[in-house]
């Protein structure tokens, strides 16, 4: 079976965020993630790790004003100024937390706006280039328009196409098993062509965003399948308790 990473977003809400690190270890997890570190220094995040003993699988880079709605700055020509500065953030944070990837939100623009699709290409390659320069990775994630209306990158093919064309190394397709059923479904075909541009999964149950297994899908299966073929980065259990955290971990021992 794959590693799992905690979403400490979404999972362990039951503590303040920094605390967040310690129950997740103590509920056996090895690696986290999480949407954004910001609201704390960097070394901080560090210390909680390490005295945690937990590796970190990923995080975004900032947003915007996320309260505000915004989603993202990459597709928004007229926020490059500060897109680039929020790449430089997110790496600097990257560096002092260790993190292997970071994820990169597109922003609320339309997918047929010209100028969107100009500004998206340039900030996906400009981030890529400087995370690559550290070494980091840059994923770019589809995400369904039901969770998240007016998200510019709601589409799978078009992300595997901006991947491709684009051709960094360093910059991979976030996997969200979730996002992908709510949008398109045919998942495990999606999983089989899409796994050479994969650098990071996701998983919850649909419609609900709960536990794995609780859902429409045959989730076990699908993560079966990741092992068949030869996914070997972490899946992110990026899905909101149906109760308490621990209570509902029993489907990790079902697997
Ligand atoms: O699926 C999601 O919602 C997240 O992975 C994310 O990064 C943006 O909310
Ligand atoms: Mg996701």
């Amino acid at each position: 079976m794959p590693r799992f990473a905690a979403n400490l977003t979404m999972m362990f809400n039951e503590h303040a965020f920094l605390d967040r690190f310690q129950a997740a270890a103590a509920a056996g997890f090895t690696a986290v993630e999480y949407l954004f570190p910001y609201d704390f220094p960097a070394e901080l995040i560090a210390g909680k790790l390490s005295e945690a003993g937990l590796k970190q699988a990923l995080f975004n880079l900032p947003p915007g004003d996320w309260a505000k709605g915004e989603r993202g700055l990459a597709a928004l020509p007229e926020r490059r100024q500060e897109f680039r500065q929020s790449v430089k953030k997110a790496i600097d944070y990257g560096r002092t937390i260790g993190t292997p990837l970071l994820h990169m939100m597109a922003g609320i623009a339309s997918p047929d706006d010209p100028a969107a699709q100009g500004s998206y290409r340039d900030a996906v390659a400009f981030a890529a280039d400087a995370a690559g320069a550290e070494g980091i990775g840059l994923v770019i994630e589809p995400i369904n328009g039901r969770d998240m209306p007016g998200y510019f990158l709601d589409d799978f093919d078009r992300a595997a196409e901006i991947i491709t064309s684009l051709g960094h190394s360093n910059l991979k397709l976030q996997f969200d098993i979730y996002h992908r059923q709510v949008m398109r479904g045919d998942v495990l075909t999606a999983l089989q062509a899409m796994m050479p541009l994969i650098g990071h999964i996701q998983i919850a149950s649909v419609p609900k965003r709960h536990e794995p297994g609780t859902g429409e899908l045959d989730d076990f299966r699908i993560l079966r399948e990741l092992d068949r073929l030869g996914y070997e980065g972490y899946v992110g259990c990026e899905y909101r308790p149906a109760a308490e955290t621990t209570a509902g971990l029993d489907w990790l021992k079902n697997l």
